[in-house]
């Protein structure tokens, strides 16, 4: 593993887009480091540069053109083999001039879908997620005495765009739950969201959903408990637990506890630096959980979260 105290090398990319929405990627040359991987533009930045500055000069020297840096879209501390490295990836939506590999790169336009048919450095992954997947992950209360209000509350989370959902309900009575289960299943099916269970693999095949595991529950299995294609997640709080995730296949994981919070008084809370030290050592995309909403996603994002997991800031009141 790297050492942390090996420093960070800056790097700069460009998520650039057609007016058809198509994202440029270039290949690395042969006799560079990650030689033939696919990668968004750009390069290292400068001592006293911007990093919008460092963009431009980089799309310059290789794509020939003058570019508009727009939006930051994440930061992704990653550390490789020999070095770590911090990806910061900005939106690139206008430019002039003609687009050329000026270094001999070969350049492709691809639809935003497609981006994870292409093979990439592993700090990529999480970038290429940032685009496709949602950046809220809702965690459910447990109900009440009341099903169909809780249910009723889901309505209002999907209606809201929330997109990714977990159904979690500690200690409620099984067959209550299996009942409850298949109504909000459809629920969020109708909606579009990508629904997964907390914990319970028959039933969440029972209902062909993903699985979320809780972090106790990853040393249970061996293999990819769900089928490619068929989401599956984790709780983690330590590398250890990350690592675990990734063997098995986890599509992301939910790391925390970022700050201490009502449901979990006693959890150890890892600050956003903590986390951006356990994101260098995998590349799922993360989703940060622990007394946070809506409003921590740019900060999420810069310390390269995919998002924010949360039960009652994402559950209507
Ligand atoms: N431009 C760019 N670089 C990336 C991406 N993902 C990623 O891991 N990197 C890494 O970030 C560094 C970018 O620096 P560079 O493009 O100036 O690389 P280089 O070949 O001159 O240097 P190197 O081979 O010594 O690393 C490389 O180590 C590259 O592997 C990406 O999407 N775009």
């Amino acid at each position: 593993m790297t050492e942390i105290s090996t420093p960070a090398v800056e790097v700069v990319a460009g998520v650039i887009r057609d007016a058809r929405g198509r994202v440029l990627l270039a290949r690395r040359t042969e006799g560079r480091d990650l030689a033939g991987l696919w990668e968004f533009p750009g390069g290292k930045r400068e001592p006293g540069e911007s990093a919008q500055a460092a963009l431009a000069r980089e799309l310059r020297e290789e794509l020939g053109i003058e570019a508009e840096i727009g939006a930051p879209l994440i930061r992704v501390p990653q550390a490789y083999p020999h070095k770590r490295l911090c990806l910061d990836v900005y939106a690139v939506d206008r430019w002039k001039g003609t687009m050329r590999g000026l270094e001999g790169q070969a350049l492709a336009w691809v639809p935003q879908h497609k981006l994870v048919q292409y093979p990439m450095p592993p700090a990529d992954r999480p970038v290429v997620a940032a685009l496709e997947q949602a950046p809220l992950y809702l965690v459910t209360p447990a109900p009440g005495d009341d099903d169909d209000a809780w249910l009723a509350s889901l309505q209002v989370a999907l209606d809201g765009g929330v997109s990714r959902v977990q159904l979690r309900a500690p200690g409620i009575d099984l067959a209550r739950w299996s009942a409850l289960v298949a109504r909000a299943v459809r629920r969020c099916r109708k909606a579009g969201a990508d629904v997964l269970v907390n914990g319970d693999m028959a039933l969440a095949a029972a209902n062909k959903a993903g699985l979320h595991l809780p972090a106790a529950q990853l040393a249970t299995h061996v293999r990819r408990p769900v089928p490619e294609g068929v989401s599956l997640a984790a709780s983690c709080h330590t590398l250890d637990e990350l690592q675990a995730a990734q063997a098995l296949g986890c599509d992301f994981a939910v790391v925390g506890t970022l700050a201490s919070t009502p449901s979990h008084p006693q959890a150890e809370v890892l600050g956003w630096e903590g986390f951006a030290q356990l994101r260098e050592h995998v590349s799922m995309p993360l989703y940060a959980i622990g007394g946070l909403g809506a409003e921590d996603l740019e900060r999420a994002r810069r310390h390269g979260a995919q998002g924010i997991a949360a039960i009652r800031a994402l559950w209507p009141a």
